[in-house]
């Protein structure tokens, strides 16, 4: 059967990092789920109802300018917590883990929700702080102007919404290999998470 991958955590923990590194180097495909909460964010702040515009959601909404910044993901998280935008983002998801080859998604919900029998669920962490300087390198990288203090307060504000909404709260699986990258550079944290698939392949490999 085709491996899935699960990458679930809070904000900026690295799970794009790692999931894009896990996808190239066991060869799946790869899918950035907050991507798609990001860009029905992104046309509910342009006026569109968040359930419409989740049920018509396409594949240019996922080009469309600004989505990996922080007013999107401020709208992403918000649009996150309607059941029915959940609801709507459901199959697109699921189909692409069945995809022939294999997959691996990253969000908030895959091991618990969208994947539960994926094979190798991992959840990523790091401490707030971690997260928020890589956040704020990033945005005045890509040439936000903000300031360390606004990203962290952000990053909590989300963390807090994302982990206590009804449908689908962010959470690890039970079956969930913890990965904490706060001590662990970006090559590190991969090596720890392409060392933890491997186990769980050679394990299942027996069983
Ligand atoms: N272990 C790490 N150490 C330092 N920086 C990291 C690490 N992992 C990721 N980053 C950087 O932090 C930022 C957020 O990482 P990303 O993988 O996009 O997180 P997420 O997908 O969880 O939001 C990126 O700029 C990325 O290069
Ligand atoms: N599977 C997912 C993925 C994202 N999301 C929501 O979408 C927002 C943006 O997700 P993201 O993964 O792009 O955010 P970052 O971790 O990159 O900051 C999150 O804060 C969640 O509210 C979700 O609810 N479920």
């Amino acid at each position: 059967m085709a491996l899935t991958i699960a990458v679930d955590g809070p904000a900026a923990s690295g799970k794009g990092t790692i999931g894009r590194a896990l996808a190239e180097r066991f060869g799946l495909g790869y899918l950035d789920t907050g991507l798609l909460y990001r860009a029905v964010g992104r046309r509910m702040l342009d006026g569109e109802a968040p359930v419409a515009a989740a049920r018509a959601l396409c594949a240019a909404d996922l080009e469309a300018e600004g989505l990996r910044g922080p007013e999107a993901a401020e709208a992403a998280s918000r649009v996150a917590a309607i059941p029915e935008v959940r609801a709507a983002l459901v199959d697109f998801q699921r189909a692409f883990a069945a995809r022939e080859g294999g997959a691996v998604l990253d969000g908030r919900d895959i091991g618990t929700v969208i994947c539960p029998d994926a094979p190798v669920k991992l959840y990523v962490t790091a401490t707030a702080e971690a997260r928020a300087a890589r956040r704020f390198k990033e945005l005045v990288g890509q040439g936000h102007a903000t300031s360390f203090e606004d990203v962290l307060a952000d990053i909590r504000a989300r963390d807090a919404r994302d982990a206590g909404r009804a449908d689908a709260p962010m959470r690890a699986a039970e079956d969930a290999v913890h990965i904490d990258t706060t001590e662990l550079d970006v090559a590190a944290a991969i090596a720890r998470a392409v060392a933890e698939v491997a186990a769980r392949q050679a394990g299942g490999a027996d069983g």
